[in-house]
Formats: C-alpha cells, sequence, structure tokens
C-alpha cells in the first residue's frame, strides 16, 4: 500500500493526483490540505477518509471541524496544519500540489521526517533549490519530478551517460509570436487562455509571461544538478515533447506524450512502474507537424530576467519568484497590466540586496521585503 499526502488537493495538480488515486487500489491518501476550498476539501474527505486535513483560516478549520467530526479526520489550519500534512508518520511520500514559496517550509519539514517528495511546486524549488537538494541527500529521500518538462527529463536519464545539455519546451502560451506592442495590449481574460494545458490561474499567467520557462530553468538546474547554461528553451508549439536530453555523442533522447499531467503524477507515484491511465494517445497521423522554435527575449523580457537570477543564484531566484507572485496576483485582481509584472520583476531585482547563500528565514524575509518594495511603487 502506498501512502500519501497531498499538500494543495483541490487544485489542478491536487483533483488530478486524486484521479490517479481513483485508478490504483493500493493507495491510500493519509493527508490533504486546501487554502480556501473548504467545500471541495469536504467531499475529498468523505471520499477519501485521510488522517489529517488542513485549510489556511482558523475559522475556516472551525467550520470544516463541525461539517466533518462524524469522520476520523483531524483538522489543522495555518502553517502549522500544512505542516502536521506534510509530516503524518503513516504517508511515504508527499505530493507538492501548492502553489507559490508557500510550499517552502512543508516541503523541508516533509524532508526533515523522511518522505519521499513528489514535487509539482516549483516556486520552493526556485527559492530554496541550494537547501533542499543537499537536504534530501543528506536525508535519503528521493524528488520526483511531477512538472511534465522535467518528468520528462527524469525519463530520459541515461545512468550510464551524464547530461551534456537539456532541451527545455515550451508552448510558448497564448502570446507566441506577439510583438511587444502587442502585448502592450493584452487582457487578462486573453492571458488566461492557455494553448494546450488546463492548469491552475498563476501558473497559466506564468506561462503566458513566459516566466514560468525561467522558473523551470532553475528548477531543472538544481533537480538534475546541470549549470543554468547548459540548459536550451526550445519552443515546441503543440506540448507533445515535454523536454529532451542531449548527449555527449549529440545524441538526444525525448519523451513525449499528450499534454496530460495525470502521466508526470503516476509517473512520480509510481516510479520506476508505468500504469494504465487512459486511451488518450499521440495520434502523429493527424498531427502530421511538429513545430519549433526559439523564444524572443526581447519580447518576453520575463524570461530574459528569469535565466539571468538563475544564472546570478544566490538571492536574486527568490526575489524573482517573490516579485512574480506578487505581480501575477495584481494581474489577476485586474490591478496592473500584464507588461508591468516583467517590468515590477526587473525593478525588485535591481533594487534588492543581494546574498549569496540564502538560509530559509533570508528567503522569508527577502518574500517580506520584495511585497513591501513593490507595494510602494506608482505604476
Ligand atoms: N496545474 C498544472 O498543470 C501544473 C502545475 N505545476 C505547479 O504545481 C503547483 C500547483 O499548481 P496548480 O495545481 O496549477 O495550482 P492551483 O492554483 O490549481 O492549486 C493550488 C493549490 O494550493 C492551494 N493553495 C493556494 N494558495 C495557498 C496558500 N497560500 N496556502 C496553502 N495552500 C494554498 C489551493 O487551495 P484552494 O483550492 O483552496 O485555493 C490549491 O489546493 C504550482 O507550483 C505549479 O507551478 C507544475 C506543472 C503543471
Ligand atoms: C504542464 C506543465 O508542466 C506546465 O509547466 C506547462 O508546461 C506550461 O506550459 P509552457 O510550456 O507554456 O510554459
Ligand atoms: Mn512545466
Amino acid at each position: 500500500m502506498k501512502r500519501i499526502s497531498i499538500l494543495g488537493s483541490t487544485g489542478s495538480i491536487g483533483t488530478q493526483t486524486l484521479d490517479i488515486v481513483r485508478l490504483n487500489d493500493d493507495v491510500k491518501v493519509e493527508a490533504l490540505t486546501a487554502h480556501k476550498n473548504i467545500d471541495l476539501l469536504e467531499k475529498q474527505i468523505r471520499e477519501f477518509h485521510p488522517r489529517v486535513a488542513a485549510i489556511w483560516e482558523e475559522s475556516d478549520a472551525k467550520l470544516l471541524f463541525e461539517r466533518i467530526k462524524d469522520t476520523d479526520t483531524k483538522v489543522y489550519f495555518g502553517m502549522d496544519g500544512l505542516i502536521e500534512a506534510a509530516t503524518v508518520k503513516e504517508s511515504d511520500i508527499v505530493v507538492t500540489a501548492v502553489v507559490g514559496m508557500i510550499g517552502i517550509e512543508p516541503t523541508v519539514a516533509a524532508i526533515n521526517a523522511g518522505k519521499d517528495i513528489a514535487l509539482a511546486n516549483k516556486e520552493t524549488l526556485v527559492c530554496a533549490g541550494h537547501i533542499i537538494m543537499p537536504l534530501a541527500k543528506k536525508t535519503g529521500i528521493n524528488i520526483y519530478p511531477v512538472d511534465s518538462e522535467h518528468s520528462a527529463i527524469f525519463q530520459c536519464l541515461d545512468r550510464h551517460n551524464p547530461i551534456k545539455k537539456i532541451l527545455l519546451t515550451a508552448s510558448g502560451g497564448p502570446f507566441r509570436g506577439y510583438t511587444k506592442e502587442d502585448l502592450q495590449k493584452v487582457t487578462l481574460e486573453d492571458a488566461l487562455k492557455h494553448p494546450n494545458w488546463s492548469m491552475g490561474k498563476k501558473i497559466t499567467i506564468d506561462s503566458a509571461t513566459m516566466v514560468n520557462k525561467g522558473l523551470e530553468i532553475i528548477e531543472a538546474s538544481h533537480l538534475f544538478n546541470v549549470d543554468i547554461d547548459d540548459i536550451e528553451v526550445v519552443i515546441q508549439k503543440e506540448s507533445i515533447i515535454h523536454s529532451m536530453v542531449e548527449f555527449k555523442d549529440n545524441g538526444i533522447i525525448a519523451q513525449l506524450g499528450t499534454p496530460d499531467m495525470r502521466l508526470p503524477i503516476s509517473y512520480a507515484l509510481f516510479y520506476p512502474e508505468r500504469r494504465y491511465i487512459s486511451d488518450d494517445r499521440v495520434d502523429f497521423a493527424s498531427l502530421a507537424t511538429l513545430n519549433f522554435s526559439k523564444p524572443d527575449l526581447d519580447v518576453f523580457e520575463g524570461l530574459k530576467l528569469a535565466m539571468l537570477a538563475g544564472k546570478r543564484g544566490g538571492s536574486a531566484p527568490t526575489v524573482l519568484n517573490a516579485a512574480n507572485e506578487w505581480a501575477v496576483a495584481k494581474f489577476l485582481k485586474k490591478k496592473i497590466r500584464f507588461t508591468d509584472i516583467p517590468y515590477l520583476i526587473g525593478k525588485a531585482l535591481d533594487a534588492h540586496e543581494f546574498t549569496k547563500n540564502p538560509s530559509i528565514s533570508d528567503i522569508l524575509s527577502l518574500k517580506k521585503w520584495t511585497e513591501e518594495y513593490l507595494e510602494r511603487i506608482k505604476i
């Protein structure tokens, strides 16, 4: 029996993880968490009977407790609740499916508790990868990538041959081929229309700005111990090739599949076993062609800034990520324009006091500094 905890079970990755649980009778859910979606969390508790459930607000936790007191599920709240869910004694693996760097502390707690990590929450690795990866090695736990590109790279690894280059594929998002002037006019509705994937709102905006690909470069660098300069972004318009690994002989191994996150989720949960998911498969005949191009860094400045921050390392990726989270949240509330997102990221990166090797508490302070700095900027 595989015992799993899902941090962020009510989101896109979290609910698809539960789809995979439904397909397999040897998986037990030990913990589920949500931020505000109490109705869906209650439904999930009644279906999967976890030991632990956590929701962010104490008032919601009290409400949830009343609603499910006929069950054996214990209810927690806040960061303590996330950490309780991340460290449930009976769990073997924690699926980190929360969005944002809020995932840092529960991920560290899970690793210290000896849990394997099925990692979707890329922001945690972007900010604290220099702490997380050595900690995972020291504790002997495994980190299995869920992010589709990183799962693809993981599936292409060859234990006899080191990686020469990672070819990180990108769809290019809804604004692929746009000019700078075009981006000045795009709306929130336009940005939420990803051409190939159905995802949570934050990552969907990140795909539109291509900051997502920048975060993924940093994520891949940590996961596979590859220099940023050896990670090349290739736009693959249809999102059928999920990434590729190039070796010393210039041979390239790629992983292909339909744009369906259930495959990387299932692979992370049951590695090295591949299990049945659905009858959907790539139909090459009707696909006919796969299209490739290079990203335009002059247009997608957020990607350029992310690459520079990744190269710089230290505190830069944290400020990049914190500024991006702050700006995307404002854009989702229609408080700023689409092109303000890279502008604000650049301002925060330029203004922050660089540190080489931030601790977890430094990272949390940097997040606070970034938010306070951006609040003061008039746009
Ligand atoms: N969706 C996808 O296909 C992919 C996602 N990822 C990564 O996976 C992670 C999750 O993404 P996705 O599933 O799209 O996100 P969603 O926004 O769909 O879900 C986020 C989950 O985290 C919870 N949550 C949000 N904010 C907080 C908070 N401050 N504290 C505690 N819980 C919180 C949400 O609860 P509630 O529902 O109550 O709001 C929800 O359960 C992200 O890091 C993303 O980059 C990577 C590759 C693909
Ligand atoms: C499904 C997944 O892994 C997302 O990160 C997706 O790849 C985003 O698409 P872009 O390639 O457009 O950033
Ligand atoms: Mn991805």
